[in-house]
């Protein structure tokens, strides 16, 4: 079992995480878990805190000499403003001149539609949105790529797995329909500012994103994340809660602003009929063997991998912290207010990916672990290898 938690505020001294489960001999650093931090902190639209935040990355259990050791892998985050915020959000009176142009701690009592601060405020009896957002904020999500990594250095290292991304559309900027790209030519998309496929696709997405800041508004777009070289066999048809699809649409909902999912084509697919929804099996090259003539259905049938690449896709809504900002109430007044404006994203759809890609990761990472078990990679890719010789069996062998 792969079992994942993190911890830590968005203002606060830094974010701790635990992947629990995975096996030794993993080769990790921290310049690769730095490196994905990195692309998760880059993408047209970002807060100006993207531009500072340094995302030290420090393993604090787990690893040793660049290996894991098959017990809880720890990570922490240092967050680069702590000295200030601290100041910031003291409960003590704190001289102005110490601020650094930031504002005092004043209460946040406009709650922002769209964001967790009036739920959180009511389910937890805070009189303000502060220990609300502090927790609901995305910075969470830096940890949960960094667990992210390890579970995509596993994969690569058991499989040759790699996971890659590319946004759909941001608002109303869709990238043009075509043949999925393969592994190479996604690897390429970090260097689009908006990580769009294809340049035509990318001008219209930055355009959109332009339009909206000038308007004072935010907004969201969809992401597919792929994932390429998995066996078939991955997950189970056998019951409800083994399915990879409801656990990969659980993990994707997870992250924060994700408001729909679909695997493969997804909506699409329901609009079809037969003939042209599923993914035909090609049996010219059998019995060593089949293809299939589409991949509709994004790798998954059954609630299992097919062997084809696997694709998910999920739909972010726009920044709820709208610039123009939104109708409210002041709950210390109970008079009707505008929300809270502060410093934030005003679209986060490319940098989003990275995290979708990290929540596949550590799924995959999780149902590999179920198929194949062991407690180091060796024993896992014994146990892989073993499987794909049975699946190769599996053509040569008459069935009857
Ligand atoms: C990468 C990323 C960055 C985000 N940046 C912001 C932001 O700067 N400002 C904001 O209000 N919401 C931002 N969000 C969204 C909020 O965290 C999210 O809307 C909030 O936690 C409420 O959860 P919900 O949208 O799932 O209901 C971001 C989300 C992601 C995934
Ligand atoms: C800090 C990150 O994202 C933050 C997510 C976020 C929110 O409300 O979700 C609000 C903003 O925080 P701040 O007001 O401190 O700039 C974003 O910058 C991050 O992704 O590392």
């Amino acid at each position: 079992m792969l079992r994942w938690i993190t911890a830590g505020e968005s203002h606060g001294p830094a974010l701790t995480a635990i992947l629990e489960g995975m096996v030794a001999g993993v080769e990790i650093t921290t310049d690769e878990v730095s490196a994905q931090l990195a692309r998760r902190r880059l993408g047209f639209g970002r807060s100006p805190r993207m531009g500072f935040e340094a995302d030290h990355v420090e393993f604090l259990g787990g690893v040793r000499h660049g290996l894991t050791q098959g017990g809880p892998i720890a990570v922490k985050i240092d967050n680069t403003e702590w000295p200030k915020w601290e100041k910031v959000m003291s409960a003590d009176p704190v001289d102005a001149s110490e601020l650094e142009g930031l504002a005092r701690n004043e209460p946040l009592t406009r709650p922002r539609p769209g964001h967790a601060d009036l739920p959180g405020m009511l389910k937890y009896g805070f009189d303000e949105a502060r220990p609300v957002l502090e927790r609901a904020s995305a910075r969470e999500t830096a940890s949960r790529t960094a667990l992210g990594t390890v579970a995509r250095a596993f994969l690569r290292q058991l499989l040759g797995v790699e996971i890659v991304s590319h946004v759909v559309s941001i608002g109303r900027a869709k990238a043009s329909e075509g043949p999925l790209p393969g592994p190479a030519d996604l690897a390429a998309v970090d260097e689009s500012p908006v990580r769009a496929f294809g340049q035509e696709a990318t001008d219209a997405m930055v355009a959109e994103v332009e339009q909206v800041k000038k308007a004072g508004d935010t907004v969201g777009g969809v992401v597919e994340v792929i994932a390429y070289g998995l066996p078939p066999g991955l997950g189970s048809h056998v019951h409800w809660d083994r399915r990879l699809d409801a656990r990969l649409a659980g993990a994707l909902m997870g992250v924060q602003a994700m408001k729909g999912v679909e695997v493969g084509d997804g909506f699409t697919t329901a609009e079809r009929w037969g003939s042209e929804a599923h993914d035909e099996i090609d049996a010219s090259a059998a019995p060593n063997g089949v293809t299939r003539r589409s991949n509709r259905a994004g790798g998954l049938e059954g609630g299992m991998t097919n062997g084809e690449p696997l694709r998910v896709r999920a739909a972010m809504k726009p920044i709820s912290t709208v610039p123009r900002a939104l109708s409210t109430v002041d709950v210390a007044t109970g008079e009707a207010a505008v929300a809270i404006h502060q410093r934030s994203d005003v679209c986060a759809v490319p940098r989003a990916g990275v995290v979708l890609e990290s929540m596949v990761a550590l799924v995959l990472a999780e149902a590999a672990l179920e198929k194949f078990g062991g407690d180091s990679l060796a024993e896992s890719r014994r146990n892989a290898e073993s499987y794909l010789e049975s699946v190769r069996e599996f053509w040569e062998r008459p069935h009857r």
